[in-house]
C-alpha cells in the first residue's frame, strides 16, 4: 500500500470540517483573523468600516446562540471525538485545525502549517503555541492507546526553531500506565528534524461532562 494509501486508511481521532454551516464560517473567521495580522496598521483598508462589519456579524451571532449551559451540554454530546476544542476544532476559529490520525504502531500523528497568528520569534512558531498542540496530542494519544487522563506536568525541549508556513508533523504516543499514572511523548517535526520533544505525567481522572 502506498504512504499515501495507508494515511487515508488511518483512523481520525479529529472531527471532518463540514463544507457547510458553522464549520464553513469557522474557516472563514481564521482567515479573518489571519489577513488582519497580515493587513497591519499601515493598510489602506478602511478598518473603522471593517470593524464595524465584523461587529454586525458577531452580533447577529449572539442574538442566535443558546443559552451557554445548553451550548455546553451541546458540545460534550456523543462519545466520539471533539468539535470545539483549540486544537483539532473545526468549530473553534482559533484551532489551526491539526487533523489527528491513529499509526498501526500505537502511535497518532497530524499535520498542519501555522501562520502568522502563531508566531513567537520573528518567522518561528511560539512556544506557547507548541506546548498547546503538544498537549492536546499526547492528551489524544492517551484515548487512541486506553488510559487517558488530566495533565498533570508537561516537560518540553525546543530543540530547534519551528517555522511558519512549513509543514509540521505533531506526534504522540502512550508509553507506560502506572496505577492512575499515565506517561506520554511526542513531538513536533519539520523536514524531517525535530524541532520540540514533550513528556507529559497524565492523571487517570475525567471531569464530567455538562448535562
Ligand atoms: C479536552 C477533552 C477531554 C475529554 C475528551 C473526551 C473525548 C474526546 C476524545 C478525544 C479528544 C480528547 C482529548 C484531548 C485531550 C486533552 C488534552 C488536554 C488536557 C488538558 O488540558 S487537562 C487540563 C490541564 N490539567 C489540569 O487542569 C489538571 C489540574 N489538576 C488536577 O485536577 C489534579 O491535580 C490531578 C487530576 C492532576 C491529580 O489530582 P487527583 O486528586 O486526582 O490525584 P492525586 O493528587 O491523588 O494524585 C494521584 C497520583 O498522581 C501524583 N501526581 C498528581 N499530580 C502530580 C504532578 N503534578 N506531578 C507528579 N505527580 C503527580 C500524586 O503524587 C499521586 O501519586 P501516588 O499515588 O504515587 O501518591
Amino acid at each position: 500500500m502506498s504512504p499515501e494509501a495507508a494515511a487515508r486508511e488511518r483512523p481520525r481521532l479529529t472531527a471532518t470540517p463540514d463544507n457547510a454551516g458553522v464549520d464553513a464560517a469557522v474557516a472563514a473567521a481564521r482567515r479573518v483573523v489571519a489577513a488582519l495580522l497580515h493587513t497591519g496598521g499601515n493598510s489602506a483598508a478602511e478598518m473603522q468600516d471593517v470593524a464595524a462589519r465584523l461587529d454586525a456579524v458577531a452580533d447577529h451571532l449572539e442574538q442566535h446562540a443558546p443559552p451557554m449551559a445548553d451550548r455546553m451540554v451541546d458540545m460534550w454530546a456523543g462519545e466520539g471525538v471533539t468539535r470545539h476544542d483549540p486544537v483539532t476544532g473545526p468549530e473553534n476559529a482559533i484551532a489551526p485545525p491539526l487533523a489527528l490520525a491513529g499509526r498501526d504502531d500505537g502511535a497518532i500523528e497530524g499535520t498542519t502549517v501555522l501562520g502568522l497568528p502563531y508566531q513567537g520569534p520573528p518567522g518561528f512558531v511560539h512556544g506557547g503555541v507548541s506546548a498547546l498542540l503538544l498537549d492536546h496530542t499526547l492528551g489524544v494519544a492517551n484515548h487512541w492507546a486506553g488510559p487517558s487522563g488530566m495533565t498533570a506536568e508537561l516537560t518540553l525541549r525546543y530543540h530547534r526553531t519551528t517555522p511558519l508556513f512549513q509543514p509540521l508533523t505533531v506526534t504522540a504516543r502512550q508509553v507506560s500506565v502506572d496505577g492512575r499514572k499515565i506517561r506520554t511523548e511526542g513531538t513536533i517535526t519539520a523536514g524531517g528534524e525535530i524541532c520540540v520533544s514533550a513528556a507529559g505525567l497524565f492523571i487517570a481522572k475525567q471531569v464530567p461532562r455538562p448535562q
